[in-house]
């Protein structure tokens, strides 16, 4: 049993790991940043352009990238794999040591394409996400589930960068519009209100041109009591 649970603790570890030890004062976006730091992965940044993005994609992901020439937004970096810790893994920990992370864990153009931009004053991410054809629910349009998946990583990222690493507790999601498979659209996250350990955030999800509401949402994710190891 404890065998089994050895890789979960393994990953638990890498993520709790990701705050570097201390825990970083809520506010300072620079510790919250290095959660995302390069040195915790094995892989190159996936939030970059790559051949599979739309014009649409690329132009809103220049836009964004001027606007942190002035510190004001942040791109958030972001990777498929964890860095493995410590020793050989065994055989049927092995396999585990193939985890990626979901959101990347599809080729380039197949899944999940998306790149994050951070403002820290006004505690809001905003999220350009253009779903590929293995996300498909009803034909020609977006799953639900990765619409969900989608929200949560947004408004997971939008509580992590004020420094604490958060586990999700709850989403609620109303999905007002289909989406069309390859599209690319505009989720926005912010937090609304943080108490203790709580950090309380919603999300909308918009066509580009800000005419269609596709989603809304709100989350509940916790950030991880030390005294519960
Ligand atoms: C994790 C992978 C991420 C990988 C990325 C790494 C690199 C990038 C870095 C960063 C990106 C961020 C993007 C992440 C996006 C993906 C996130 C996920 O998919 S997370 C997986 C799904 N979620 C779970 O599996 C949680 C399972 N649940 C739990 O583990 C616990 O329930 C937990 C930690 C959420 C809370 O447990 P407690 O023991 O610490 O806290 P208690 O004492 O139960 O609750 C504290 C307060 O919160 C309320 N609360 C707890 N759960 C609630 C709920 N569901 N609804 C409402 N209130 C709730 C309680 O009533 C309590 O409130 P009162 O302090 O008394 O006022």
């Amino acid at each position: 049993m404890l065998r089994s649970c050895a890789p979960r603790l393994r990953t638990l570890g890498a993520l709790r790991g990701l705050t570097g030890g201390a825990r970083p004062a809520v506010g300072d976006a620079g510790p919250a940043l290095r959660l995302f730091s390069s040195e915790k992965f094995i892989d190159k940044d996936r939030s970059l352009p790559n051949p599979s993005w739309s014009k649409e994609i690329r132009l809103l992901f220049d836009q964004f990238m001027k606007k942190c020439e002035d510190g004001s937004w942040k791109r958030v970096p972001s990777y498929r794999y964890i860095s493995p810790q410590d020793s050989k893994p065994t055989k049927e920990e092995g396999q585990m040591s193939r985890a990626r992370i979901f959101s990347r864990s599809y080729d380039d153009g197949l899944g999940f394409e998306f790149v994050m931009f951070h403002n820290d004053v006004e505690k809001r991410t905003v999220c350009f996400f253009q779903g590929g054809p293995h996300l498909q629910g009803p034909s020609g349009l977006l799953h639900g589930g990765a619409l969900a998946t989608m929200i949560d990583v947004t408004g997971g990222v939008t509580a992590v960068m004020t420094g604490e690493f958060v586990m999700t507790a709850n989403l609620n999601i109303n999905f007002k519009r289909p989406i069309p498979l390859g599209s690319v659209i505009v989720i926005n996250s912010q937090i609304d209100k943080v108490e203790g350990r709580k950090f309380f955030v919603s999300c909308d999800v918009q066509s580009v041109d800000e005419k269609t509401l596709y989603s809304n949402a709100t989350g509940l994710f916790i950030s991880l009591d030390p005294e519960k190891k």
